[in-house]
C-alpha cells in the first residue's frame, strides 16, 4: 500500500518553475531515491513532501495526511540538506530537547537517542555541538530526525561532503532503518549509494521526472544490458537485419560484436560458425546508474517510456 502519494506536484518561484508536475507513489518500507543534477528540483520536492514549503499546484499525501498537518509531522522525520543545530548544546541535551517538543516521554527518549547514537557510532556525545566535526554534526542531525520514531524519513543528501568512513556509516544506517520497516525518501549525488540501497528511483532534470522505476527498469528503458560476443571472424555479414549487431569492432585480432539480447548472441554465433570461425568469449555489460544518469540528464527534460 502506498504510504506516500504525489500527484502533479508543482512549485513556482515567481515566474520560474522549479518542479513541474511530478507524480509518483512510494510503498510502505521502500527506499526511494530522488536523483538529478544541481537545480533539478530535488530539494524543492522533498521540502514540499515534508510540509516546509507550500506547493503551487498538485497534491501530496504522506501517511494519510497533507504535508504540514501536525498529525503528519508526528509520523515524519526530515533531514534537511543543511541542518542548523544549536551549537551551544551537547548532542544529548539537544536531542532530548527535540524529543520533548514531540512529547516523547523522557525515559523513552533517552533510550531512543542512545540507540540511534550507538548505531551511528557517534563519539563525544557530551561535547558542544559547535565543537563537533561536520560528520559528527550530521549524525546528530540524523538522530534528531528519529526522535519521534517516524514511519517516513525524508533525507536530503544525508552524506554529502563527508569522509568515506562516515558516509559508509550513514548509508549503512539508512539501510538498517529500512530493514526496521521505515519508508525512506532520499536524494543523493553519489549514485553508487543510490544504486546500493534504493528499491526505486526517479531521475529529475529541469523540474521534471525524466526516468523512473527500479534500476533494472531504468536500465531496460535506457539501453539495457549489452552482450559483447568475441569471435575469430566477423559474423555480421551472415546476419539478417533482425539480429544485426549494434556495433562490430576489431580488438587484438578478435572481432567484437556488440548486441542487445541473447537471441542476437545466438545469431552471431551461428553466423561466425557459418563463416568458418568460432566464438571465443561472451561478456555481459550493464550500464551503471551513473552512465544512465549522464545520458538522461543531458537530454531535453521529457520522460521516456519506463
Ligand atoms: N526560494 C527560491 N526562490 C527562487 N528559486 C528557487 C528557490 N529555491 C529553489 N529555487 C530554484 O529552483 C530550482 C530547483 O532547486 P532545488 O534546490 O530544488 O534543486 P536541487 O535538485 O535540490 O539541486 P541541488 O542538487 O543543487 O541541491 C533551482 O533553479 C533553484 O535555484
Amino acid at each position: 500500500m502506498a504510504i506516500l502519494e504525489v500527484h502533479d506536484l508543482r512549485k513556482e518561484y515567481g515566474g520560474f518553475t522549479a518542479v513541474e508536475g511530478s507524480s509518483f507513489e512510494i510503498e510502505r518500507g521502500e527506499v526511494f531515491g530522488v536523483v538529478g543534477p544541481n537545480g533539478a528540483g530535488k530539494t524543492t520536492t522533498l521540502k514540499m513532501l515534508a510540509g516546509l514549503i507550500e506547493p503551487t499546484g498538485g497534491t501530496a499525501v504522506v501517511a494519510g495526511h497533507t504535508p504540514g498537518e501536525p498529525a503528519m509531522q508526528r509520523r515524519l522525520g526530515f533531514l534537511p540538506e543543511e541542518s542548523p543545530l544549536y551549537e551551544e548544546m551537547t548532542a544529548i541535551d539537544y536531542l532530548e530537547f527535540f524529543a520533548d517538543l514531540y512529547d516523547v516521554p523522557a525515559d523513552v527518549a533517552r533510550e531512543r537517542i542512545h540507540d540511534s547514537l550507538e548505531r551511528l557510532d557517534l563519539e563525544h556525545r557530551d561535547r558542544r555541538i559547535g565543537n563537533m566535526s561536520k560528520g559528527m554534526q550530521r549524525k546528530v542531525a540524523i538522530a534528531r530526525a528519529l526522535v519521534n520514531d517516524p514511519d517516513v524519513l525524508i533525507f536530503d543528501e544525508p552524506a554529502s561532503g563527508l569522509d568515506p568512513l562516515t558516509t559508509n556509516y550513514i548509508i549503512e544506517f539508512t539501510r538498517e532503518l529500512s530493514e526496521d520497516g521505515k519508508t525512506i525518501v532520499f536524494s543523493a549525488h553519489n549514485l553508487f549509494h543510490v544504486e546500493s540501497i534504493c528499491d526505486r528511483i526517479v531521475i529529475m532534470n529541469d523540474g521534471r521526472i525524466v526516468a523512473r522505476g527500479t534500476l533494472e527498469e531504468i536500465r531496460d528503458a535506457h539501453g539495457g544490458t549489452e552482450y559483447h560476443v568475441y569471435a575469430t571472424d566477423d559474423g555480421s555479414a551472415g546476419l539478417d537485419g533482425t539480429a544485426g549487431p549494434l556495433e562490430v569492432t576489431r580488438e587484438n585480432g578478435q572481432v567484437r560484436h556488440v548486441v542487445a539480447d541473447m537471441a542476437a548472441v545466438d545469431a552471431v554465433r551461428d553466423a561466425v560458425e557459418a563463416a568458418g570461425g568460432r566464438v571465443t568469449d561472451i561478456q555481459t555489460e550493464t550500464p551503471s546508474l551513473e552512465e544512465i544518469f549522464l545520458e538522461v540528464a543531458s537530454e531535453p527534460a521529457e520522460e521516456s517510456e519506463a
